[in-house]
């Protein structure tokens, strides 16, 4: 029953690195990547071949040695030179040849699993799902975790290092374990011929063990395997862990990178540093149980591999001092013994790498299977999408949910026409900045039918700003170069920011550089620059005094009215509701007629 759990449990890994591997080696490169591996398999076969030569060679060598015949010495030399070369020649293209086949690999992995992470908001919902502890929505919410599903953590862990390490021992480990068998098919005849055989007499009856040493080497090798893997079994979880706790570490150092300003305000460097201490001191704490481990394993293969050596000489010895052998065979057996002790021990010397495998192989299935499930229902929802794009922005019977399962609102419909500026107001909380996210098609836990028009722009609470030239900032996501310096200048001086316009080139972490207003109003002279007909806003000018929010809603309304679209804005301050001529109020229900906890009343502004 335990064997038949761990088939299962093998054949399930072998599946996993199959499905990962064969997209590779089927994708529009697959001729060179075939051509790669044919190339790195026969150079693996040459080598296992030019070592049976090798082999042949030392028993001539040490013959001639033990016989004093210097004609013969000499010879072979002559000819362990040209071995020695063609094998070295092989070597070296063998390194060559799996390196690029790896690098090729890896190169081609990571740019198809980041393509499909940022496809579709992918790299969105599954950060969203993370933290989701109730179950999506029957509709709408298709790709998300179910409850208690594992939703994979640190993608960038995954797409930067978790592809390498796969990429590099799925080719290692498989040109090994390739060796290892052919070098033992090799060298296990070779071994049975010159081992002679064992004959012993038990209650009058003789018997015989023919090719003795062979089954001297697989019992060695075998008690060998079988403790090595009771010794290092823990190391497949440990690795897993290690991984896990490490990327966790990095990732809060990141955070507080990221929030360098707030936390220094806030004067949170002792509680960072206490829950960085955590996180470190628990990858430390799994780290040191892993060494733990591996010091008993290496312990136990150092032993193994020191026996090694003397135990051919030990068995074959009665026959040498016998005169049955000469020194040649001796030595011959030995070179032979060692080879299929080495190919035999395969498994005991990677058991550490294997280990590693499996706990990568088992994150990057996790991570690309959460990836097709999303994928596939991005895909959905942008088939649905498109077929609702209208010339207004419309909500049909719109039920929008938390990840938690709250209700925030039920059944809800809404409608902006062209021309029908519209203010969100409600309570904090209330779920307005869901609403726009749900109207923009990005909120998974939203169910009903939603509309937007083409040419429509959002600007969210926490604008996104990205590392470089201003003008890069500026023209985000389009390239910079689709617009003129005057262009960008104008819509700098447009939202306010003239101070901004001789710094197009400067680079920066603009993010972290720029005030708060600064940041509004460099996501506003963005919209400027584009003038789409629709813009959702979520508190896009907060930040701003009263005057350059009057200034700047004049002119997204007046933008948005000439393109023939709308503003849809959420905003606190009362000053921006004349900009507007619709309200939609999200007001708490009382008294638990639904499960919901808000509706939308909506009514004209005066
Ligand atoms: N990713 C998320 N996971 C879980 N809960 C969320 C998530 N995003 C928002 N919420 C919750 O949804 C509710 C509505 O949030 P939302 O940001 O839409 O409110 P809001 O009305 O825009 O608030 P504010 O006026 O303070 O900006 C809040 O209770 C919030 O905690």
């Amino acid at each position: 029953m335990r064997l038949a759990a761990k088939s299962a449990h093998f054949m399930r890994f072998v599946r996993q690195v199959l499905h990962l591997s064969l997209p590779y080696f089927n994708s529009t490169e697959k001729w060179k990547a075939r051509a790669l591996l044919v190339a790195i398999i026969a150079l693996n076969l040459a080598a296992v071949y030019m070592l049976v030569l090798l082999n042949e060679w030392n028993r001539v060598f040490y013959d001639a040695l033990q016989n004093k015949d210097s004609a013969v010495f000499w010879t072979q030399l002559g000819r362990f030179t040209y071995l020695a070369m063609i094998f070295i020649v092989i070597a070296v293209y063998r390194f060559y040849l799996t390196q690029l086949l790896q690098v090729r690999w890896r190169a081609w992995m990571t740019r198809d699993l980041m393509r499909r992470w940022l496809t579709g908001q992918a790299f969105y919902r599954m950060e969203l799902g993370r933290y989701a502890g109730a179950p999506a929505p029957d509709t709408g919410a298709a790709g998300l975790p179910e409850p208690g599903q594992r939703v994979p953590d640190n993608p960038d862990q995954r797409l930067q290092e978790d592809v390498n390490l796969f990429t590099s021992q799925t080719v290692g480990l498989s040109m090994g374990a390739l060796n290892a068998v052919v070098t033992l098919v090799s060298f296990v005849g070779i071994l049975w011929s010159l081992s002679g055989s064992f004959s012993f007499n038990i209650g009058g009856h003789d018997f015989t063990i023919p090719g003795f040493m062979v089954w001297m080497a697989v019992l060695y090798c075998g008690v060998g395997s079988v403790l090595t893997h009771y010794i290092g079994r823990p190391l497949i979880g440990l690795n897993f862990e290690q991984q896990k706790r490490e990327a966790d570490f990095r990732h809060h150092l990141v955070r507080v990178r990221e929030y360098s300003e707030s936390i220094a305000l806030d004067k949170g460097e002792a509680v960072e540093n206490r829950n960085l201490d955590t996180r470190f001191t628990s990858a430390l704490a799994n780290y040191l149980k892993l060494i733990a481990k591996q010091k008993q394993l290496v312990g136990f293969t150092a032993l193994f591999g020191q026996a090694a050596t003397v135990f051919p000489f030990i068995i074959a010895a009665p026959r040498f001092f016998s005169g049955a052998i000469q020194l040649g065979e001796l030595m011959q057996i030995s070179s032979a013994f060692d080879r299929v002790q080495g190919a035999l021990s395969w498994f005991v010397d990677n058991y550490d790498s294997l280990a590693s495998w499996r706990a990568t192989t088992e994150r990057l299935t996790s991570f690309e299977a959460a990836l097709s499930k999303q994928n596939q229902a991005s895909t959905q929802a942008q088939q649905a999408q498109a077929a609702m794009n209208s010339g207004a922005i419309e909500a049909q019977d719109l039920t929008l949910q938390l990840p938690a399962g709250v209700t925030l609102l039920q059944g809800a419909t809404l409608h902006a026409a062209p021309g029908e500026h519209t203010l969100v107001q409600g309570p904090s909380g209330s779920g307005k900045s869901t609403l726009l996210r749900a109207l923009a098609g990005i909120w998974p836990w939203a169910t009903g039918r939603v509309a937007l028009p083409p040419r429509t722009m959002v600007i969210p609470q926490r604008p996104y700003f990205p590392d470089g030239a201003l003008r890069g900032a500026l023209a985000y996501p389009d390239n910079a170069s689709d617009y003129t310096d005057d262009q960008l200048k104008q819509a700098l001086n447009d939202a306010l920011l003239p101070g901004l316009t001789g710094r197009l080139d400067d680079r920066d972490n603009w993010t972290q550089k720029l005030s708060g207003g600064e940041q509004q109003r460099l996501a506003i002279a963005r919209v400027l620059l584009k003038k789409p007909a629709w813009v959702l806003a979520d508190e896009a000018t907060s930040a701003l005094d009263m005057a350059a929010e009057q200034n700047l809603y004049e002119k997204l309304r007046s933008l948005t009215q000439h393109a023939g679209g709308a503003l849809l804005s959420i905003a606190h301050r009362p000053t921006v509701a004349p900009f507007h001529l619709r309200r939609w109020q999200l007001q708490p229900i009382e008294g638990g007629e639904t499960s919901a906890r808000y509706r939308v009343e909506t009514s004209a502004i005066t």
